[in-house]
């Protein structure tokens, strides 16, 4: 199955996306994360952040996913992904796409900041480091109408919301084995009694 996450740079993304990683591994089930700032150092290093290029950068990981998904593993897109045209394209293109939006209040993304973006868009016009289109901030991102989940990091702990994440990843992950079904439901039995 494919994860296709949407959320502002600092929402959580990663932090969620590795959690979910480590939890589900931990439990048999093999998972890889395609993270956009990582591909964007490799396969995508001739993307920027038009629409265009964040369409095209989407599509590209949205093929690599969908690769790791025939092959059983959990894919899970660890990227900004504002367009819900594009959200859609990928539901459309692919078995067993789930939209998870990682919101979070502008607010607290400022705080957070961990990255040192969200500073630069407060710059003045005219100075080199100024931001101009930073996702949500002066340039476009589209909540999702219906996620599949939502999660916003602002309320709920790493944990909490990892859960959530592992709980529906289990309800829909594709087995055919009934061995694997019956793994998923017990480790699904688990993880309420945690909750
Ligand atoms: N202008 C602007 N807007 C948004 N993000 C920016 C920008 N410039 C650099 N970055 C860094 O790029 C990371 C987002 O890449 P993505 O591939 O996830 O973006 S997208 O889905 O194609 O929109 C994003 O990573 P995350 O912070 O993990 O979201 C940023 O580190
Ligand atoms: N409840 C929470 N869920 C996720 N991240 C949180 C939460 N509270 C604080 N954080 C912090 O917010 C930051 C999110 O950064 P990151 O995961 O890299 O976001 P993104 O990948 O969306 O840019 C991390 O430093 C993380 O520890």
């Amino acid at each position: 199955m494919i994860i296709q996450f949407c959320g502002l740079s600092g929402a959580g993304k990663t932090t969620l996306a590795e959690n979910t990683k480590n939890q589900l591994l931990e439990n048999g089930i093999r998972a890889e994360i395609i993270d956009g700032d990582v591909y964007r150092s490799k396969l995508c290093k001739d993307l920027g952040f038009s629409k265009a290029d964040r369409q095209e950068n989407i599509r590209r990981l949205g093929f690599i996913a969908s690769r790791f998904s025939a092959q059983g593993i959990v894919a899970i897109m660890s990227v900004i992904n504002p367009y819900e045209e594009t959200r859609a394209e990928l539901i459309r293109e692919y078995p067993n796409v789930k939209t998870i939006f990682i919101d979070c209040p502008i607010e607290v993304l400022y705080q957070r900041d961990t990255k040192g973006l969200y500073k630069r868009t407060l710059l003045a016009d005219d100075d080199p480091q100024k931001i101009r289109n930073l996702t949500g901030i002066n340039d476009m991102f589209e909540k999702p109408d219906k996620p599949d989940l939502y999660i916003n990091t602002s309320e709920k702990t790493i944990e909490e919301s990892t859960r959530d994440l592992c709980d529906l990843i289990l309800k829909h992950i594709n087995s055919k084995n009934p061995q694997t079904r019956k793994f998923n439901d017990s480790f699904l039995k688990t993880l309420t009694y945690a909750k």
